[in-house]
């Protein structure tokens, strides 16, 4: 225990204040107020700071304790702080500048927070004192109050409250509330704060969270209320000895008769000369009454130089309000040892030590009829009362929460509300705090109602698997009344949402239909040339029509899998036909499984995988063969369920173990295959088709090829990847949701995945090497060409054969005319000649052919003669440039 300090003056430099304002620590950690010590000590002690994700700091200003929060707790933590007064910016802080008590102040709170809940509540308010001092004191609970209202509503379950009360009449009032709402709750005064202050903070750990809370816990009207009843009725007469027993029995303990200072009496801090203590018959309550023991007649000083008065003893009658029980009995035992040594009557203590433990049992087995005692004088329902009242009209808030959320979520969809209000209602049903300022419970009621009403006309599921709350929903009966009326407006709202889907689908399709890629496809569609792969999910017939509830995400994801790569086929058509063949295999293998679903529930004959091929062909295999084939002639019976095999011995066997005839499965091997055939992946699974097919395209946008690079790189494990994959984007609940919002979702609503310059520079050079392949027109005048070169010299030949059956020819002739043939049949065709006649002077308005012109001709006008010419001309000057 410190010295005590002045409270004006020079005695204000205590430690810490010359800590937070002078000293070199400080300014090395630029603390902007000693309060800031306060924290950091009651952190030390309780350690709620370092695991805390989000910390709300209401009356914050100037900032200190943000700054120790910002210090102790996590990188990345979300740290909110509020206070009447503009807080200068700290760095991770956010700040606003508003009054606690207002119900903007939460609305800032919860537009910062949004969903997220406050693991810690720190609250360090002070009222701006001047005022008499009762008025101070009541204000600074009022104060606390406020800000347990805020905790309760942002604090997760578990969460830790740390407020500062000052010692007043309404101190265990406070107590009691903050014991009905925590799990945990402990007073104490950190060495920084001075012990001339009243303060003293109050730690609430482990907020119990409760559905409901009656509005009155968190009323000053309520809490405050038997300030005036109980002094006037004077209820509690005596109390304050009790009390001082308490204080000192109990010191941890909730008093909750303590009637605070007598009438009249607002001394804050009392001083009792050690004297006094030593000498009164009644030391408890000395003790119990008493802010200080002070040494102050020759005589008291005269007992700090004893022996028995240690450190200890000096340093708890500094405070007296800040010890413990064992503080309070070192205080006795050193009281006693000096009674005998001034030779004051010694037999009183053990009476007065029996008396003492008498009156600690009875205080403790009153403690329950304390607790009702007050529950009735503050007209308060009894604890067990409020316990079962609460439990439940909380099944009840649960109920309403949950309509009210899909409710909200409705009509989100409808545009009727923004995403933010939702929180915000949710918070304020499930608080029920709309008595005084957060009062939206009348707006709210009828919605609730409605929305239970309808699911249970729709005899929908009430989440969180509550029993109770079925049971509790069917017992309602009077909300059955509002049954038609709630059914009509469902049923309204039902259409609105088929009207305004039907829309979205339509203006889809005009979308698609402007799509010049969508023009293609469909033209391509329409010739049934080029067809594209249309996707393993293709199967499904038209994926725009799909149910989003039947695939919903994997649908969209899917969608946008197959537009990115039917993209890039397009940009690479032509030679990729190998490649798109492989693809319409893989979709017609899914295609073909959906309908063979219908006709034929048996899985197709599999070609061989090259393993097996290379398995079988092994000489032990050779009877085996020779034996199936002499059987019956074909290798695999027509009526051998394949899809009843396993796997393993589907794929070739290559599992069978070798000598065992009856596990093998003897695959048949289409010889007419070539080896592409016989790689291609037909396992029959889509999934193994959409792996494999990944693996072949998967590579196609910049975000894959970064990924693959710094896979390949080592500068991310597989498992840091997998752990990436489980983002905000990833698990979103899409059960529900309309097709545009989807859809809207899957354009936007997607991970920023940073890409490197290599992976841009790889996909750029693939491309280009793709763009560099002839096109497939191209291809075929080329294969055109070459037929025709072959047919030519094949026409040679046949004539060559001729000359050289020819007796009459000498040999030199026929090698002659060979050659000459030969020759003429490996040179190019000669282009006919096309000629071109001018429609001008004689030949214009000439219809058919002009006279003495023969072969091919074309009419063609002056115009088009030299444009034409200036074209070739044109193309003759880029040929040389390049
Ligand atoms: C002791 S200071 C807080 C010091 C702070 N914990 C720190 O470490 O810097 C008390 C603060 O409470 C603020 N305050 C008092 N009443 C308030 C109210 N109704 N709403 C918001 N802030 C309030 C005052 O503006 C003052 O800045």
């Amino acid at each position: 225990m410190g010295k005590a300090q002045k409270k004006t003056g020079k005695g204000r430099l205590d430690k810490y204040y010359k800590l937070a304002k002078n000293s070199l620590k400080l300014r090395e950690q630029g603390y902007r107020a000693r309060s800031a010590f306060k924290l950091i000590q009651l952190n030390k002690k309780f350690a709620f700071l370092e695991s805390a994700r989000c910390c709300i700091d209401l009356c914050a200003a100037p900032g200190g304790w943000l700054q120790v929060a910002s210090k102790y707790m996590p990188a990345n933590s979300v740290i909110v702080g509020v206070d009447l007064v503009s807080i200068k910016p700290i760095p991770r802080v956010v700040t606003f500048t508003a009054d606690i008590t207002t119900p903007q102040c939460r609305n800032l709170i919860r537009n910062e927070l949004k969903d997220w809940k406050a693991d810690v509540v720190l609250h360090d308010g002070a009222p701006n004192v001047g005022t008499a001092w009762v008025q101070d004191a009541y204000s600074q609970s009022e104060l606390v109050l406020m800000s347990l209202k805020l905790a309760v509503e942002f604090l997760v379950r578990g969460g830790t409250f740390v407020t500062k009360v000052f010692r007043s009449v309404d101190y265990n009032n406070l107590m009691w509330v903050f014991g009905q709402l925590f799990g945990k709750v402990e007073a104490t005064k950190p060495p920084s704060s001075r012990n001339v202050s009243a303060e003293i903070f109050v730690v609430c750990r482990d907020f119990l969270a409760p559905r409901h809370i009656d509005p009155k816990f968190l009323d000053p009207k309520h809490v405050f209320k038997d300030l005036s009843t109980s002094a006037a009725s004077g209820l509690d007469k005596g109390s304050s000895a009790n009390n001082a027993h308490e204080n000192v029995f109990m010191p941890e303990k909730k008093r909750r008769k303590r009637d605070g200072y007598d009438d009249g009496d607002h001394t804050l801090f009392r001083q009792v000369p050690a004297g006094d203590f030593v000498r009164s018959a009644e030391p408890i309550n000395v003790l119990g009454l008493a802010n200080k023991i002070v040494f102050q007649s020759e005589q008291e000083k005269g007992w700090l130089d004893l022996s028995i008065t240690t450190p200890d003893v000096k340093a708890n009658c500094d405070d007296l309000k800040v010890l413990g029980k064992r503080d309070f009995k070192t205080l006795l035992k050193w009281r006693l040892t000096l009674r005998g040594e001034l030779g004051l009557d010694m037999k009183a203590s053990p009476v007065e030590e029996l008396t003492e433990s008498a009156e600690i049992t009875e205080v403790i087995d009153e403690e329950q009829q304390i607790q009702q005692e007050v529950c009735e004088l503050l007209g308060w329902p009894s604890l067990e009362r409020l316990k079962a009242e609460a439990s439940a009209k909380a099944k009840r808030e649960r109920r309403r929460a949950n309509e009210l959320k899909t409710k909200t979520i409705q009509r989100m969809q409808l545009q009727m509300t923004a995403p933010l209000d939702i929180g915000l209602e949710l918070h304020d049903l499930s608080l029920k705090m709309g008595e005084d300022i957060f009062d939206l419970a009348g707006a709210e009621k009828g919605l609730n109602r409605h929305g239970g009403v309808v699911r249970l006309v729709n005899n929908e599921e009430i989440p969180e698997d509550n029993e109770d709350e079925r049971e509790e929903s069917e017992g309602e009966g009077v909300e059955d009344l509002d049954l038609d009326v709630d059914q009509d407006r469902e049923r309204k709202l039902s259409a609105l949402e088929a009207e305004l889907d039907g829309m979205y689908d339509a203006y889809q399709e005009k979308l698609k239909e402007r799509d010049t890629k969508h023009k293609v496809k469909e033209t391509r569609r329409k010739n049934g040339v080029l067809e594209e792969w249309p996707g393993v999910q293709n199967d499904t017939g038209n994926d725009s029509d799909s149910d989003p509830s039947e695939g919903g995400w994997e649908v969209m994801v899917a969608r946008k899998q197959m537009d990115q790569d039917s993209s890039s086929d397009e940009e690479c058509d032509g030679d990729r036909v190998g490649q798109k063949r492989n693809r319409q295999e893989l979709g017609s293998v899914s295609s073909n499984k959906k309908v063979k679903l219908i006709t034929d529930l048996r899985e197709p004959p599999l070609a061989p995988t090259r393993v097996a091929q290379v398995w079988f062909s092994q000489d032990m295999f050779r009877d085996v063969d020779t034996k199936v084939e002499d059987a019956g002639g074909d290798q695999v019976d027509d009526d051998v369920d394949m899809s009843s095999t396993p796997a393993s011995s589907r794929s070739g066997g290559v599992e069978s173990e070798p000598g065992h005839d009856d596990d093998l499965q003897i695959v048949p091997n289409d010889h007419g295959e070539g080896d592409a055939e016989i790689w291609e992946v037909r396992s029959g699974n889509p999934e193994d088709e959409r792996k494999a097919y990944v693996e072949e395209y998967g590579l196609s946008t910049a975000e894959a090829v970064t990924l693959a690079q710094q896979l390949v790189n080592r500068k991310m494990t597989t498992t840091r990847l997998i752990d990436d994959g489980f983002n905000r984007y990833s698990l979103n609940a899409k059960d529900g949701l309309p097709t545009w919002f989807l859809d809207d979702e899957a354009k936007h609503y997607k991970p920023n995945i940073p890409i490197t310059k290599e992976a841009v520079i790889t996909l750029r050079a693939r491309q280009r090497a793709l763009d560099a392949r002839p096109i497939k027109k191209i291809a075929e005048a080329k294969g055109r060409k070459r037929l025709r070169a072959a047919r030519r010299l094949e026409k040679a030949m046949r004539k060559a054969e001729v000359v050289n059956a020819n007796a009459d020819m000498t040999e030199n002739e026929k090698a002659k005319q060979i050659e000459a043939l030969m020759k003429k049949g490996a040179s190019k065709a000669k282009q006919k000649e096309v000629k071109v006649i001018v429609a001008k002077g004689g030949y214009r308005g000439v219809k058919g052919r002009p006279k003495g012109v023969k072969g091919r001709y074309t009419m063609v006008d002056a115009r088009m003669k030299k444009e034409v010419r200036a074209q070739k001309r044109r193309e003759k000057s880029r040929g040389k440039r390049r």
